[in-house]
């Protein structure tokens, strides 16, 4: 027992099995999607779950993703292993952040309170989205030290977005990360035909009718007439005319590290870098945009050699294990976005679920990395995979 225990990964085995009972929350991702969808309404799993169209670009995502195949390294030490890396400045314990989820009170009402406990808990960074339903100071307040960064959609006042990166970087955000796939919602047939989208009923638009920007623009706040700040969010959260000159200005606001998110194409990878991004997130939003859209692993492959160490790349949309972690870092991520599955495990066990969820990817990731031979970051290169059959 005692070399089973030796290191994180068999620890958290030991765990699970000495306590004798299925956890309460699945540890396989397929299994924490069911008990969430059983848990939840159908309005709220279908906005968590749902994609545009027919769905193509999220299958094709896991498609693309179970393609790569690790070629694991015999014959060499694995005792002990390091999983952290360096981001910014700032050496988390394992190449691994939370991604900006919208309206999680759909989820738990505890909505991101509870997850920006249980990432601070792991000190796992916390990407607080925009669409938040708690204002980003009282998420911060539960986080003590522990790092978070901001996402914000470039909204159609200029005042507005100025407002949300003071106060993200006031209420000690490490980094902004700008959300570039997103200039209008993308075509999501499961929340049409159900007629829901959480926005529209008030939800997910704290950090706006908690921003004093915002609430100018208003004839009466919020408390006395919710459908017209409603109506308010809608009109200006977005900005379908944001261009990559205009990211300019938002570079301009702060001195935090600036990445953006969304990109797929190698000539968007370049012209970001031209404009002086510190950081990309390749990412087709969980297929949740364009149906037919490159899956993201792919995109990802062809973006890494054209950034080529410029800047970091983190990469989203299918991650649902420690393995897929592995295969992304391989490929040349410098680190990964955990979407869909974090809702679900807030939705099955509040800030507990969460906690599950990061210590089962972290513990999976561990032994995935061990058994294929690397005990280093550093060691998961483009050598410890190769494409497989379609
Ligand atoms: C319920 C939900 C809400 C989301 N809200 C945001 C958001 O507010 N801002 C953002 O940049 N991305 C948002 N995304 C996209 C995620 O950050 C991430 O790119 C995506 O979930 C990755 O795909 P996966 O969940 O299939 O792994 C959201 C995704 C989901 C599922
Ligand atoms: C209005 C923004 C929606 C949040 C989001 O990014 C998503 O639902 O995918």
């Amino acid at each position: 027992m005692g070399s089973l225990l030796e290191a994180p990964g068999p620890h958290r085995q030991a765990a699970i099995y000495v306590a004798g009972t299925a956890p309460a929350v699945p540890v396989d991702a397929d299994r924490l999607r069911a008990a969430a969808q059983a848990m939840l309404s159908p309005e709220a799993f279908a906005y968590a779950d749902g994609a545009a169209g027919r769905g193509t670009t999220r299958r094709a995502n896991r498609h693309a993703l179970d393609r790569w195949q690790i070629r694991p390294r015999v014959g060499r030490d694995i005792t002990g292993g390091d999983m952290r890396a360096t981001l910014f400045g700032r050496t988390l314990p394992v190449p691994m952040l939370l991604a900006p989820l919208g309206a999680l009170e759909l989820a738990h009402p505890h909505a991101d309170l509870a997850v920006a406990r249980a990432a601070a808990g792991a000190g796992v960074p916390m990407i607080v989205s925009s669409q938040a339903s708690f204002a980003m100071e009282r998420i911060a307040g539960e986080m003590a030290d522990a790092p978070r960064w901001f996402q914000l959609y470039p909204s159609r006042s200029a005042a507005l977005v100025e407002s949300l990166v003071t106060r993200a970087e006031a209420c000690g955000c490490e980094a902004i990360v700008v959300t570039l796939d997103t200039p209008t919602l993308g075509w999501r047939p499961d929340d049409l035909d159900l007629g829901h989208l959480p926005f529209f009923f008030g939800k997910g638009i704290a950090n706006y009718l908690s921003d004093p920007v915002f609430r100018a623009l208003l004839d009466r706040p919020p408390e006395e007439d919710l459908p017209a700040a409603v109506r308010m969010f809608l009109g200006v959260f977005a900005n379908p005319g944001f261009t990559w000159a205009k990211l300019a200005g938002v570079r301009a606001l702060t001195r935090l590290p600036l990445l953006v998110k969304g990109v797929t194409h190698p000539d968007d990878a370049r012209r970001a870098i031209d404009h002086g991004v510190d950081g990309i997130i390749v990412s087709n939003h969980g297929g949740r945009q364009i149906d037919g859209a490159v899956p993201a692993v792919t995109a990802l492959d062809e973006i890494a050699p054209v950034v080529a160490g410029q800047v970091p790349v983190l990469f989203d949309s299918g991650i649902r294990g420690g393995t897929d972690i592995f295969r992304a870092l391989a490929l040349g991520a410098n680190g990964v976005l955990i979407g869909r599955p974090l809702f679900h495990a807030l939705a099955v066990a509040g800030e507990a679920g969460v906690a599950a969820l990061i210590a089962n990817l972290i513990a999976e990731f561990d032994l995935t990395m061990r058994l294929a031979g690397c005990t280093a970051i550093a060691e998961i290169d483009r050598n410890m995979i190769r494409r497989g059959e379609p």
